[in-house]
């Protein structure tokens, strides 16, 4: 079927335009003119096409086809605001592919609508994130506004473009105020501009006040909060998926009266999806869209003429219907142009030189293979679909190199004023409108130092010892003696310097003491013999003559339960201890010299530290970092995938905010939040609680600081690979018992086999606690190597955990 493209139908460029389609040739053959008023000036083609050597103008026939090779294709594509040509993109993996495009080409004029119809999961969305550089194609090609999207300098993503995605995708502890707020000044607009920007806004999309929450408006009023966003800064192209979705048909009517009101100028241009098939005859163009590939890409007025139907919604359904007649019988192709009549037919660009797809892949019209085709008016101009003249493609080529820049300052810059002050802005507020997270970050810490200073490292108390004394022949506890030089009730006497952890419960005889710890009622039963004070008094007196008998009935014999390691520790020291103080007193009081009593070790003043180590000394560096490390952990991590997955993250890449910006607004904030944290786990940790430090405090902070930004980094590592919140908090949980335990937290590393020990120390938490532990316990300071290996290895893994999640988010978009 042969459409009247060009015809001459009263125009003032009527018999002036060479309109060339190369649609028939599925059919004709690839060089075969077509049957259409034509005349071509092929010097100024050939003039038009001197900038590159291999782009030769061929005509098929003296009456009129020009088609260029590629690299005119190339020039061509970048004149439309969109083409898209040979699309290929599918989701799951290779032996289970879900193909979402196949082979799809698409051209949209610029300054003009396009309606994007189809059926709900055809494809449209995805389409549409691959324009937007959310999405990667994986194979074909996509242009936009004289780029390619993603491509430096391309501007898309960026300001360029207005984008409006299907979901919400609104902050929505947010006001609509700070809402716009937020994504102007990414778009770097002014404060007083984005606020005039603001009313239009509100009063055009009929929008409560300012200040209202986004989470309290409705989802319509979202949903218009959200189409504001897009239109905000007046952008070149509008990207909008599915704009009228919940909204009344009086502003639905206002809306699509501002998108043709925006595009007549002919430097807007709308792309737009809709479930509401009608109101798209408002568009100039549209693309009928169907398990992945174009049915038709024509105006609504030609669709409906050339499908003889009433509504497009028919003609809809007829060319699905063909499709699948086509899929059936791949032979009986029918043939058409490919010159997108609507661009030709729509008042402006029907005034303005054309390009012709190379090849449209449009299923129902058939556009095969065809070239793209320059249209030239008698004059001898030559002009592009979207009515750019045609200026010199280097020209064009340059131009795009900066554009998404505004100053072209921005373009050596890693970042601008306005994107920082958007995303620190939102990091903030995002805090401090959350109650939740504001005791997360700061209540739970100080509840985690607190916990762990009342219920880690403090003796047992109450601990029953069953006491058997022969000598005493009594359980009610009577055990009397003299306190001075006297050797009466020994037994007792050395009872009376068990310290009163020990709670004493007397038992008549052995069995019952041993029978009352098996059945738990006793951590240990404790014996003296009947005649102990006077096998003890021969034992001192005889010294090595003392035979079998009176060292054995001398003995006190103790029967421990150690199965709580602790316990059974502290009772033997408790007990020892207990017997020297006995021994050293009587020796005392009988004149005799107390260190007869002691063993021949004797320990003095330790180097570092005391005679009496404190087990919360030793656990606290590292339950100080690891509170402020898994907490940053917890934090970043859900924070980005809450974001990305109610499409936040990537409004905000599609309005041109790059991963480091978003990275580096996070470093910054979260750096704020752990000085905070820091300063409340130390006070708490040092002033109040008494944990013991000797070194100076700067060090300590610095090394809390940066731990806590490497528990940021790594959070950030796991949102750039989980998918969901729930596999994030899977990871972060996961990796939390083996970092305790493996970083020589609550046990010396040295204790661990060798292999384990060398896993150990490649741990972030590893070499940090070490460093921590010499500061507090050994008061060293950084220029101990201890200390400054902990130092460089928390900043190691800072790089390393960066240069990862930025790999991870370049490799992961599409
Ligand atoms: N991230 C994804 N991973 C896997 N499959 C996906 C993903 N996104 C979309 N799909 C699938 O791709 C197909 C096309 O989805 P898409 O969202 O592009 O359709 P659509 O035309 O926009 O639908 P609707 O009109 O309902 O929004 C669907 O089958 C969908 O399930």
């Amino acid at each position: 079927m042969m459409a009247p493209v060009g015809g001459n139908t009263g125009d003032p460029r009527e018999g002036a335009i060479a309109v060339i389609s190369t649609g028939a040739v599925a059919a004709v053959g690839p060089q075969q003119p077509v049957s259409v008023p034509v005349e071509v000036d092929k010097r100024r083609i050939n003039r038009m096409f001197s900038w590159t050597a291999d782009s030769p103008v061929v005509t098929g026939s003296e009456t009129s086809v020009a088609t260029i090779d590629d690299g005119g294709t190339m020039w061509a594509r970048q004149q439309h605001a969109v083409s898209v040509r040979h699309a290929f993109k599918q989701y799951g993996t290779k032996k289970k592919p879900n193909q979402v495009l196949s082979n799809l080409n698409m051209t949209v004029a610029k300054g003009t609508i396009y309606g994007l119809l189809g059926a709900s999961g055809c494809g449209k969305t995805t389409l549409l994130s691959c324009i937007v550089g959310r999405k990667r194609l994986n194979s074909g090609e996509i242009w936009v506004l004289g780029g390619k999207p993603g491509t430096k300098g391309s501007g898309v993503p960026g300001k360029r473009v207005g984008y409006m995605p299907q979901e919400i995708a609104l902050y929505g502890e947010f006001s609509i105020r700070e809402t716009m707020m937020y994504f102007g000044w990414i778009f770097g607009m002014q404060t007083s501009e984005i606020k005039e920007r603001l009313q239009f806004l509100l009063n055009f999309l009929d929008l409560p006040s300012e200040s209202r929450l986004v989470k309290n408006l409705s989802g319509g009023q979202q949903r218009r909060v959200s189409f504001a966003v897009a239109l905000m800064h007046d952008p070149e192209l509008l990207i909008l998926d599915e704009p009228t979705v919940g909204v009344d048909p009086l502003l639905r009517q206002s809306i699509w009266n501002h998108l043709v009101h925006i595009t007549k100028a002919g430097q807007k241009t709308v792309i737009i999806t809709t479930h509401y098939i009608e109101e798209a005859r408002q568009a100039h163009t549209i693309g009928l869209m169907r398990s992945g590939r174009l049915l038709a890409e024509e105006s609504p007025a030609c669709l409906l003429s050339m499908y003889r139907c009433s509504s497009l919604e028919d003609v809809f359904l007829k060319l699905s219907r063909k499709q699948g007649q086509q899929n059936a019988a791949p032979a009986e192709l029918n043939i058409s142009n490919n010159i997108s009549l609507s661009a030709l037919a729509f008042g402006k660009a029907k005034d303005n030189p054309v390009y012709v797809s190379q090849e449209s892949g449009v299923v129902g019209l058939n556009f095969h293979q065809s070239k793209e085709v320059l249209i030239t008016d008698s004059n001898g101009s030559a002009y592009g679909i979207n009515g750019i003249n045609g200026a010199a493609p280097g020209a064009i080529s340059q131009a795009v190199e900066c554009d998404d820049c505004g100053e072209c300052s921005d373009c050596f810059n890693l970042t601008t004023k306005g994107k920082m002050r958007a995303l620190l802005t939102k990091n903030f507020l995002k805090v401090w409108r959350n109650v939740g997270i504001m005791l997360f970050i700061f209540a739970l810490p100080v509840m985690q130092v607190i916990l762990f200073c009342l219920a880690i490292g403090r003796d047992p108390t109450n601990l029953r010892m069953a006491i058997v004394n022969q000598e005493m022949n009594t359980t009610n506890g009577d055990c009397i003696f003299d306190a001075g030089c006297s050797f009466t009730n020994l037994s007792c006497r050395y009872m009376s310097h068990l310290n009163t952890t020990i709670v004493k419960n007397y038992y008549p005889d052995l069995d019952s003491a041993l029978g009352a710890v098996r059945d738990g009622h006793a951590w240990g039963a404790l014996y003296f013999t009947d005649n102990f004070t006077d096998a003890l008094v021969a034992r001192i007196a005889l010294g090595r003559d003392a035979d079998d008998e009176t060292l054995d009935q001398s003995e006190i014999r103790v029967w421990l339960d150690m199965s709580n390691q602790q316990i059974g520790i502290m009772l033997n020291r408790d007990l020892q201890v207990a017997y020297r103080e006995f021994a050293q007193e009587l020796l005392r009081v009988c004149d005799n010299n107390p260190k007869l009593g002691d063993v021949p070790i004797q320990f003095k003043d330790p180097i570092y530290g005391t005679n009496d180590p404190s087990f919360t000394d030793f656990v606290a560096p590292g339950v100080i970092l690891t509170i402020v490390f898994f907490l940053a952990v917890a934090l970043t991590s859900s924070a980005l995938i809450i974001e990305r997955t109610e499409g936040l993250l990537d409004r905000s890449w599609v309005a041109g905010v790059t991963p480091f910006e978003v990275l580096f607004s996070h470093v910054v904030t979260q750096f704020i939040v752990m000085c905070g944290q820091t300063a409340l786990v130390l006070i708490f940790m040092i002033a109040v609680f008494g944990v013991t430090n000797n070194g100076e405090i700067v060090w300590i902070v610095m090394l809390t600081i940066l731990q806590g930004l490497c528990g940021m980094c790594f959070g950030f590592v796991i949102s750039a690979i989980c998918e969901l919140e729930r596999n994030a908090i899977q990871l972060a949980l996961g990796s939390f018992y083996p970092t305790l335990l493996l970083s020589g937290v609550i046990w010396p590393i040295e204790g661990m086999p060798l292999v384990l020990r060398y896993v150990s120390l490649c741990l972030p938490l590893t070499l940090a606690t070490s460093s921590l532990r010499s500061i507090l316990t050994r008061g060293w300071s950084i220029l101990d190597e201890d200390v400054y290996l902990g130092f460089a290895s928390t900043i190691a893994w800072i790089v390393i955990f960066l240069v990862i999640t930025l790999v991870v988010l370049k490799f992961k978009r599409g």
